[in-house]
């Protein structure tokens, strides 16, 4: 379904880079049939186009007809800007996803030609690996065949979930700002072995394995986070202690926090970007 397609980046940042070495290691969507753009960074460009293979173009020099899946990766104050120039260049064929934080497919098809197909898409940097829990949203006028040609391409970056709109900022909480905070974690755990006399690269590998070990744990054994906590811990063993330190310095309700915060902050984006239309 995806060997004849061909994707371009509007925008050529971290998500993007992440995007394109999941899928160009899928090798789903043939590499040359990848597009990256930007505004004016051609070093960035050319980079990208070493690392894998892909094209890199100047936005101006994209020839729209050529494309058949655009996705937007600019930040979200660039979207109006980036709308605008795109918005005599689509077809109603063609199809273009947004991993833009807080900005809804409503404001999208507000900005572009009646009747455009869009998906908004919340990935998370692990597509790079091909592991990303990645949600999508499709618009009102997205056709079946574009949603699944979507849902194809973006199981190229790894697990993808078709979420009701309305659940985006806390997907965007949990998944798309999510690994930041097991980065935070690690840093943590990286410094206390240090301190504790661990070689921190040592105590770093040892942290990695640990966090990917429980996530194995969660995903293929049928016990809840809750009861496999319950297996590690011993009635006033070490476990128990922890756990205590991290209940004594607010941990659960830090990471409650963390991912509340994330979610509101997606929320405000849209709210901010609606209240300028409306003005
Ligand atoms: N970094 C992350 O972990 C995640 C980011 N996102 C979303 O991805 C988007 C991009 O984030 P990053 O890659 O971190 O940002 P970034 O700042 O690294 O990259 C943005 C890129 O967009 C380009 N750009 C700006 N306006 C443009 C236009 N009109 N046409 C073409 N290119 C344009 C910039 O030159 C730059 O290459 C954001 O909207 C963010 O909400 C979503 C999920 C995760
Ligand atoms: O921090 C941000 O706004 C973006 C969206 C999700 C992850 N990074």
């Amino acid at each position: 379904m995806l060997k004849n397609k061909t994707v371009a980046f509007l925008g050529a940042g971290s998500m993007a880079e992440a995007m394109i070495s999941g899928m160009v290691q899928a090798e789903k969507v043939p590499a040359n049939q990848i597009i990256v753009t930007n505004r004016s960074n051609a070093e960035r460009l050319n980079e990208l186009e070493t690392k894998y293979g892909i094209k890199g173009m100047k936005r101006e020099d994209l020839v729209f007809e050529d494309v058949d899946v655009f996705i937007l990766a600019m930040k979200p104050k660039d979207i109006d800007v980036a709308l605008h120039s795109i918005k005599t260049h689509l077809q109603p064929h063609q199809l273009l996803l947004s991993v833009l934080a807080g900005i809804s497919t409503s404001y999208m098809e507000d900005h572009l030609a009646q009747g455009q197909q869009v998906i908004r898409v919340m990935p998370n940097t692990s597509s790079m690996m091909g592991e990303s829990a990645t949600a999508m949203s499709p618009g009102q006028y997205t056709a079946m065949d574009n949603v699944m040609i979507a849902k194809d391409l973006l199981t190229c970056i790894g697990e993808v979930y078709t979420i009701d709109e309305e659940k985006m900022d806390i997907f965007t909480g949990i998944a798309g700002s999510g690994p930041a905070y097991f980065y935070y974690l690690m840093e943590h755990i990286e410094r206390a072995g240090a301190e504790e006399g661990l070689d921190p690269e040592m105590a770093r590998q040892i942290g990695a394995q640990t966090i990917l070990g429980a996530a194995k744990m969660i995903m293929e054994q049928d016990e809840t986070p809750a009861q496999l906590r319950e297996n590690v811990t011993s009635p006033n063993g070490t476990t128990a202690a922890g756990l205590d330190a991290l209940a004594k310095f607010g941990g659960g309700e830090a990471i409650t926090q963390a991912v509340k915060g994330a979610s509101k902050r997606s929320k405000e984006i849209s709210s901010q970007l609606q209240k300028v239309v409306n003005a």
